[in-house]
């Protein structure tokens, strides 16, 4: 068989996958990618609606990707630049209101995070106070890590650290934000690695341990010099070529694209349905994963058809790797890591500014939980006003359930859209006092769409990687939310990082003792 690879998963980290395939392979090599849905995208979803005449966009996965420097938001947007998404792109630069104030709910109200140390002199809101006494207590309390514990939650690390109001006002809030879990169950050393790696290896508590951290990363980075001034060449010729591109990047906080961020997905599929070399099953779930008698991987399809590659790269969520091997030993990452159902409202009202404080939205912490049945809401309009097309409307996005989906709502599968519009509704009423009928509600649950990092992960992580190698005899690895970062960024950095590392160790074509988690893991070390 000329050479075959497999991608498992149509979501970002498929398509991503299958697009840095497409661009380094030959095109002898065949690229085979399967979606179980009838739909690519997967959690990234933009739907487009329309009330009397009026047309605008409901995101109902990630809205926004980040700036900056770090090599993930490069990778994402050197793929935007390759993508020809240029002009797509719309930002919220960094001195707008969207990218400077955050707030936190507390005790009812809205309390704007700080930006700097003007804060200080202005004063600082309640929900934050707990912070520079936080801070002191770091800076003064020599390091209380427990002896030979290898992880901890991040609830029991910050508390213990800058004290629990920290935890129950802020910490908690922010973990919402990202994976809408609670940071009783999340862990630090994954999720904290830089702060937590200054605690248990000093005496000197976390912040003043941070330096030392930081020299180590320095030292380690080395190892890659090469990798990161070939990136970095590679970035300043993009500049070269499209100076408007990258300044507009240059002054922005976030970004996403005028129609929403599954302009990002559609032209990735349409890309990769022009070359020749890729096929793109949709609506075929993979029933098996197995060797062949021809010692090459095989894919079973749930209407029975078979798939055959040298490779099979993964990035199905763990609970769908589960059901692909038959009598497989147990492993603990697939086995116990819980995933977060979040239910996305998308509120429209037919008035521009109706949302009484400007900025990014609002997160709830720990401390409120009890006064509100929402993680979070996201003022979309404020954010990217683009997005409105100038129409006289505003957007907001409720985010509900998480960890206290069932608590509050009953089980993902069976709620009805109804009980999440009223949730929706009756949060913005009671937070933001918004009272005036909204022109458009649409609820849509993300059922498992957030994998949680729960305490313990890394060495988790570490019988993954042993156990991948030992599926289909060094013909398969994996990649995807669960594993380097939920953040499209981290999704698209990790797939190109895998097609790169599998390429110079020509594991594509022949079975290698390999994972695709081997540079995640080394992160770590
Ligand atoms: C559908 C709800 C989601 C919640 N978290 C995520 C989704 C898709 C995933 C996520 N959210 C953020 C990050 C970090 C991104 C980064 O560091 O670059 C991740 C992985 C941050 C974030 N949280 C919210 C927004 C709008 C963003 C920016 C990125 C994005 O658009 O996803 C708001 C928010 N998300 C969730 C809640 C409960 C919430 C509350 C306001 C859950």
């Amino acid at each position: 068989m000329s050479q075959a690879v497999t991608v498992l998963g149509g979501g970002i980290t498929g398509l991503s996958t299958a697009w840095f395939l497409a661009q380094r392979l030959p095109p002898t090599a065949r690229i085979q990618l399967v979606e179980g849905s009838s739909r690519l995208g997967g959690w990234v979803r933009t739907d487009r609606r329309e009330v009397d005449g009026t047309s605008f966009i409901a995101e109902k996965g990630p809205r926004t990707l980040r700036t900056g420097r770090s090599r993930e938001a490069l990778a994402a947007l050197e793929l935007v630049d390759d993508l020809d998404l240029r002009s797509d792109v719309v930002v919220a630069q960094k001195t707008s209101a969207a990218a400077r104030n955050r707030y936190i709910l507390y005790n009812g109200e809205l309390n704007c995070m700080p930006t700097g140390i003007g804060s200080l002199i202005t004063g600082l809101p309640p929900a934050v106070r707990c912070l520079p006494r936080g801070v002191w207590h770091d800076l003064t309390t020599k390091s209380n890590s427990l002896a030979g514990v290898t992880d901890e939650s991040i609830n029991s690390f910050v508390s213990r650290r800058f004290g629990q109001d920290v935890d129950d006002n802020l910490a908690s809030a922010v973990m919402h934000g990202i994976y809408a879990a609670d940071t009783k169950v999340l862990s630090a050393r994954a999720l904290l690695y830089p702060f937590w790696l200054a605690d248990h290896t000093g005496k000197t508590g976390v912040l003043r341990g941070l330096r030392r951290v930081a020299k180590l990363s320095r030292a380690r980075n080395t190892k890659h010099a090469l990798r990161d001034a070939e990136e970095r060449y590679s970035i300043s010729k993009r500049r070269m070529r499209n100076r408007e591109f990258w300044s507009m990047i240059d002054d922005a906080s976030m970004y996403s694209f005028r129609d929403g961020m599954q302009t990002l997905t559609d032209r990735l599929a349409h890309r990769l349905a022009d070359y020749p070399n890729v096929d793109i099953i949709t609506g075929q779930p993979a029933s098996q994963a197995r060797i062949g008698a021809d010692g090459d991987a095989e894919i079973v399809l749930a209407n029975g058809g078979v798939v055959r590659a040298q490779h099979v790269i993964n990035t199905l969520p763990l609970y769908k790797i589960r059901s692909l091997f038959k009598n497989r030993p147990s492993n603990s990452l697939l086995d116990e890591t819980p995933y977060a159902s979040v239910a996305v409202v998308n509120v429209t009202y037919p008035k521009k500014n109706i949302v009484p404080v400007d900025g990014f939205g609002y997160l709830v912490p720990r401390a409120s939980a009890m006064s509100s049945k929402a993680l979070g809401v996201v003022f979309d309009s404020c954010s990217l006003p683009q997005q409105d097309y100038d129409a006289e409307i505003s957007r907001l996005s409720v985010m509900l359930g998480g960890s206290r989906f069932d608590e509050l709502f009953g089980s993902p599968a069976t709620v009805t859209k109804d009980v999440l519009e009223n949730a929706a509704m009756e949060t913005i009423s009671n937070h933001l006092g918004i009272k005036v009928a909204p022109s458009d509600v649409d609820a849509t649950v993300g059922q498992n769409c957030i994998p949680s990092y729960t305490v313990g992960y890394i060495d988790r992580l570490k019988s993954m990687h042993e156990w991948v190698q030992a599926q289909l005899g060094g013909r398969m690895s994996v990649v995807g939310a669960a594993y380097g970062g939920p953040a499209v960024p981290q999704c698209i950095m990790h797939a190109r990082d895998l097609v790169n590392h599998h390429l110079r160790l020509d594991a594509l074509e022949k079975p290698q003792l390999v994972s695709g988690l081997e540079e995640i893991i080394s992160g770590f070390e």
